[in-house]
């Protein structure tokens, strides 16, 4: 005997291999996930002692099942009393090993998976393979000797880059950096024992990475002080990141064993936080808003989509272009359709640059001829689905959608891209309903990660489950929700800014309101977001809601409409021209229209103080904490009614969309998980607060729901659906 190998059974099995496991696989996939873990650690540990205890045996390989190395440890295993054997004495056993010992590495080896091919003496990668310690991305990091080990191995700048970002790497690129030893396109288990076998007896001392001294890069400090100060206005308040530097500059500063000990107290840190518990909450999140299912109970596992080869856009303005260059880049062949020719040659420009552009980052070509541009609807005939990305009136949309079902074959998926409007009203003008479904894009849409798919009273699940698909291959984080005004995200966005321009009323300003939200971890606060994406958007929604008219038309007092508070300073900030970036002002002042800097506007807060004057309105003092509180609280509120009306499935669908489309720090969890780490019982005594202070305020009043889910002694977050559900069969 030679080589032996050790197997290491990773946790996170794809979901198509779990039905061929052999009995003995069976078995073990039996036991709680957390036992299997501290199984494996303890199968790999058992069989190097004995492979090492073996004369016979000259080399050892570590290697995965079923073509994936290791994703790393499982989280859902962390805590003060974890099972089985510790991972740090584990791995420092193998780079102790007195034989080589090789990592063959296919599939992914991720955070500790990597953290242990460090510890091997030699690591051989498949081409496919990628690497990473994406243990930040979970509020951690890379605690089992990664954060010291692989400074040491590729250099402190270098090791700052993976660990800080959690970046995956590919196998030739992790061979650039050093990572791995040889990157292979054959079976790699082959050729780590090949390896194996050529190293055998040769001196391993060169070869244990916590024995290298850390390469000291110059001005040392500088370059901390620079990366640290980088990372923490990127972070937005995450802790994870800052723990990342301090544990990176642990090893470059202290020997090793001290180093391992900081790394263990930044663990410790971390671990302990609410942080790691709202980014791992969200990883499984966004995993469980793909196992989606209908109030009909058809859902992911009983529907099948249709195949979608051939796709079209209807309509290239900004959204229609993205979706466009999102579809190309997926790899479909797409037919872009624009009547007006100014437009459809503009939009073509565009989107050939947006593919050049993508392309060359990628050192690829740009699929350019995956598209072609019509003027004339007839040339979606042959797709397998359409988007229609029009202008948002619903006149203009019921036209396509009839034209759309006189032209296309028989059973291609018709979706709209509208943001707000009834998408069973569009239904209705076509003669097959159950094959139209909305797939709600975020702008930019070859950018944002976010899509609803919004299902009405009659669309087929197989459509729903089309869509699904067609986002999971775009790589979005893709939601399944019911249909209503403005479905999750928009709905929940109407309490936030109606609190924010009450606020303004009260004596806020635009830069303190931001000021509190960006403080609290959003990418941008909700004047300068609403200043980006054009505030004549919002006031289009307004005004079709009957709510954005002047106030001589109704002869009310205008800061009341349709027997509730509102305030108009939206609406007359529009009247000015004032639509944000695009027109140089909007609640900030820009050096020229595009321009992207947001200055302090005096006029703003004059005609703030005027508008006061002249509603009798005395400004008072406002702190952060009052403007999160109803910010935040009230939309907050309206996701709960959303759970009570069942248009989202779960409290985590809720928190997707919020994560992945509307800016809310991740590190939080998004808003219905932030409710519960807030306390369910404390978010309802202030919403109650807030409502008898502003009575005429309904998107103050606490739901039902909260208030049963108080009663019902504020579950965790995954147990919110058993009350959802008891108050559904209720009803
Ligand atoms: C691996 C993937 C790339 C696979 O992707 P794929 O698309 O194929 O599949 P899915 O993503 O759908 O996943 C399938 C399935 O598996 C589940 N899953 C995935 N990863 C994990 C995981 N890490 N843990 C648990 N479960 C996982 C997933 O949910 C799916 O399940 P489902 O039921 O939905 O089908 C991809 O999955 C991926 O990227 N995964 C994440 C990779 C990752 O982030 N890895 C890092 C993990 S953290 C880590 O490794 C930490 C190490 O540094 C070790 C640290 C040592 C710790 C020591 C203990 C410290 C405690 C000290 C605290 C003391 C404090 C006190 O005193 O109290």
């Amino acid at each position: 005997m030679g080589a032996v190998m050790v197997r290491v059974e990773s946790h996170q099995r794809p979901v198509e291999t779990r039905k061929r496991y052999n009995e003995e696989d069976r078995e073990s996939h039996e036991r709680p996930q957390e036992e299997r873990s501290a199984a494996v650690r303890q199968g790999i540990v058992d069989k190097v002692e004995t492979a090492l205890s073996d004369p016979k045996v000259k080399s050892v390989v570590i290697c995965g099942q079923n073509g994936i190395f290791c994703g790393g440890a499982d989280i859902k295993e962390f805590g003060p009393k974890m099972s089985g054997p510790p991972l740090i004495p584990m791995i420092h056993a193998i780079e102790a090993a007195n034989k080589p010992v090789v990592a063959a590495i296919e599939g992914s080896a991720l955070g500790g998976g990597l953290e242990l091919a460090l510890g091997c003496h030699y690591r051989i990668a498949h081409s496919k393979a990628r690497l990473g310690l994406p243990e930040v991305t979970l509020g951690l990091l890379p605690a089992a000797g990664g954060s010291q080990r692989l400074p040491r191995l590729i250099g402190v700048p270098a090791a700052l880059d993976l660990i800080t970002t959690g970046r995956h790497v590919t196998a030739a690129e992790a061979l650039q950096l050093g990572i791995v030893d040889q990157v292979t396109d054959n079976n790699t288990v082959d050729a780590a024992v090949k390896f194996a076998l050529s190293v055998a007896g040769q001196s391993l001392d060169a070869r244990r990475i916590s024995t290298y001294p850390c390469p000291q890069p110059s001005h040392l400090d500088a370059l901390f002080e620079e990366v640290m100060q980088k990372v923490r206005q990127s972070a937005r308040g995450a802790m994870a990141p800052v723990a990342c530097v301090q544990a990176v500059r642990a090893a470059a500063t202290l020997p090793y064993t001290q180093g391992l000990e900081r790394e263990k107290e930044l663990m410790a840190t971390l671990f302990t936080s609410g942080q790691a518990r709202a980014l791992q909450y969200i990883f499984f999140a966004q995993r469980a808003v793909g196992r989606w299912r209908m109030p009909s109970g058809a859902g992911w596992d009983t529907s099948k989509h249709r195949p979608v080869n051939k796709a079209a856009v209807i309509g290239l303005g900004t959204m229609g272009q993205g979706i466009t260059v999102a579809l190309a880049q997926t790899g479909l062949s797409v037919v872009a359709i624009e009547t007006q020719e100014k437009q459809l040659m503009k939009a073509k420009q565009a989107v050939s640059s947006t593919l050049e552009r993508g392309a060359k980052r990628r050192g690829v070509a740009p699929p350019l001829d995956r598209i072609s541009y019509s003027q004339n609807i007839q040339a979606v005939a042959d797709v397998d689905l359409v988007i229609e990305a029009v202008f948002e009136d619903m006149g203009l949309k019921m036209e396509v959608f009839q034209q759309l079902s006189a032209v296309c074959k028989p059973g291609t998926v018709l979706c709209t891209n509208t943001s707000a409007l009834d998408m069973d009203q569009l239904a209705s003008e076509t003669p097959n309903p159950e094959l139209v479904v909305g797939m709600h894009f975020f702008s930019p849409a070859h950018v944002m990660k976010l899509l609803e798919v919004v299902y009405g009273p009659r669309s087929s699940p197989q459509a729903v489950a089309t869509a699904m698909q067609l986002g999971k291959k775009m790589g979005k984080a893709s939601v399944v929700v019911g249909n209503c005004r403005g479905f999750v995200g928009n709905r929940m966005l109407m309490p936030y800014s109606e609190q924010a321009f009450f606020l303004l009323e009260e004596g806020a300003t635009p830069e303190l309101v931001d000021r509190a939200l960006e403080e609290f971890g959003f990418s941008m606060g909700l004047f300068r977001m609403s200043d980006l994406a054009g505030l004549d958007v919002g006031w289009r929604v307004r005004k079709s809601a009957g709510l954005a008219e002047p106030r001589e038309a109704s002869g009310q007092s205008a800061r009341i409409r349709k027997g509730y508070r509102y305030s108009p300073i939206a609406d007359l900030i529009c009247e000015q021209g004032r639509f944000g970036q695009k027109t140089g002002s909007g609640w900030y002042q820009y050096d020229k229209p595009g321009s992207r800097v947001a200055r302090s506007d005096p006029w703003l807060h004059s005609f703030l103080e005027q508008y006061r004057a002249r509603h009798g309105l005395v400004a008072r003092s406002i702190d952060h904490q009052e403007v999160l509180e109803r910010c935040l609280y009230a939309m907050i509120n309206e996701g709960f009614r959303i759970l009570e009306d069942g248009i989202a499935a779960g409290p985590e669908d809720i928190d997707v969309i919020y994560v992945f489309g509307y800016g809310w720090p991740r590190h939080r969890g998004g808003p219905m998980f932030y409710a519960s780490m807030v306390g369910l019982a404390k978010v309802l005594e202030r919403l109650e607060h807030y409502h008898q202070a502003h009575p005429d305020v309904p998107y103050l009043q606490p739901c039902s729901l909260l208030k049963r889910l108080v009663a019902s002694g504020s579950p965790p977050v995954h147990r919110w659906r058993e009350v959802i559900k008891k108050l559904h069969s209720q009803l």
